[in-house]
């Protein structure tokens, strides 16, 4: 049976939240709908960033201590202004709607402590929106031991079903961290490989007033730190195999050198490219086909970088192959969602490391 989901994603870019429409009966992507995206105000984004720094001290997933009882709030409201302009803006009646995917806000992902938190609260949303909502993703995968990251897999390996390129292929998606999906033939593997664009974020948001560095302009005008790239790289995360996954603020204490901006850009974005990189040495092979997707995409100078690194192989931005850069990880948890109510899997040993095949998602019903 064909299903129609909305996929909601607030990312650990803390931009915005994104929302897509998917049609699919939960193993193929039958349609892609309209996207849509309702950045947070300064404000909203400064209470997130607290939430964050205050959630390095939660021992279980459903306390809001402090602040983050309100950035929970706020995230909810957030996000139901988005399935209501997005609804309203496309004509979709509710009755029409399936099923929503929440995702929800990560503020603390911590796996060995079988600890993963999201903020948002489904059964608020779900009164709101009038229509059910599938969230704790991630729970069910962590409590069984699993990394509870990435999720977006699954969903690269659907959309690379009817996809014409030489396997293997790579999905790269550049977040706030960035994850990788290994897709050749029936083999299905995945990770975070290091930083995507928080870094580069904060140092630009500390530095200029800006909030990223657009286009990678700055980082073009810059020059890398060799040496801060190589002692980076010796980390003891980027040896170890898949399946690996990250915290938000894992690499936020590596000490960057005092450096100009774009000579700082110039070097965090060759990091995140050269971990990227990286993790090819510990796949079966090397790709063929590289589809580059996230805001990361849009970052010139990182797509000229993993060029160089990742070649011979073809490195493609997601939007040139019909995909949606911006919008994939929002039509994941709406596909996710979709899969969830049919009890299919979410993650499996290679993707996140469970024991076996695991599906999950709790069911908040208006
Ligand atoms: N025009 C642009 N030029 C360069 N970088 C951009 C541009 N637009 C967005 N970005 C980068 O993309 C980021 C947002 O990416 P995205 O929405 O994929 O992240 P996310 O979904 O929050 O993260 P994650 O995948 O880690 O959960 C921004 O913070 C910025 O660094
Ligand atoms: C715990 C958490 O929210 N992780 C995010 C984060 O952002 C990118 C990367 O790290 C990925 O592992 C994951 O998000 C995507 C949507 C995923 O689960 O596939």
């Amino acid at each position: 049976m064909l299903m129609t989901a909305i996929g909601l994603m607030s990312g650990t870019s803390l931009d915005g939240v994104d929302v897509a429409l998917v049609k699919t009966d939960g193993r193929r992507v039958a349609a892609l709908g309209p996207s849509g995206y309702r950045p947070y105000s300064e404000v909203e984004r400064a209470l997130l960033r607290q939430a964050l720094a205050e959630a390095v001290h939660l021992t279980r997933r459903e306390d809001r201590p402090g602040v983050l009882f309100e950035a929970e709030r706020v995230v909810t409201l957030a996000h139901a202004e988005a399935v209501a302009s997005f609804t309203a803006q496309h004509g979709i009646a509710r009755e029409d709607v399936d099923i929503v995917g929440f995702h929800g806000q990560t503020v603390l992902h911590r796996p060995a402590q079988r600890l993963t938190v999201q903020i948002g609260d489904a059964a608020a949303l779900a009164k709101a929106i009038r229509v059910p909502v599938m969230h704790d993703f991630r729970a069910a995968d962590v409590a069984a031991g699993g990394q509870g990251a990435p999720f977006v897999p699954v969903y690269h390996r659907a959309l690379a079903q009817s996809l014409d390129r030489a396997g293997p292929i790579v999905v790269v998606n550049i977040g706030g961290v960035s994850n990788i999906s290994y897709i050749d033939g029936d083999v299905l593997i995945a990770c975070d490989t290091g930083p995507g664009n928080a870094l580069l974020d904060d140092f630009v948001f500390r530095t200029t007033g800006q909030p990223f560095d657009s286009e990678g302009r700055l980082a073009a005008q810059g020059a890398i730190d060799q040496a801060f790239v190589a002692a980076a790289l010796q980390l003891p995360f980027f040896a170890a195999p898949p399946p690996k996954s990250l915290d938000r603020n894992e690499f936020a204490a590596l000490a960057l050198p005092k450096l100009a901006p774009a000579d700082g850009a110039a070097t965090l974005t060759a990091f995140t490219a050269a971990a990227i990189a990286a993790v090819v040495p510990l796949l079966p092979k090397p790709p063929l086909s590289v589809v580059v997707t996230g805001g990361g995409a849009r970052n010139l100078t990182l797509l000229r970088m993993l060029r160089e690194q990742l070649s011979p192989a073809s490195v493609e931005n997601a939007d040139a192959l019909g995909w949606s850069a911006d919008a994939m990880e929002a039509q994941a948890f709406g596909f996710l969602a979709a899969r969830g109510l049919k009890g299919l899997p979410l993650t499996y040993p290679q993707t996140t490391g469970v024991a076996i095949p695991m599906t999950g998602g709790l069911i908040a019903r208006p």
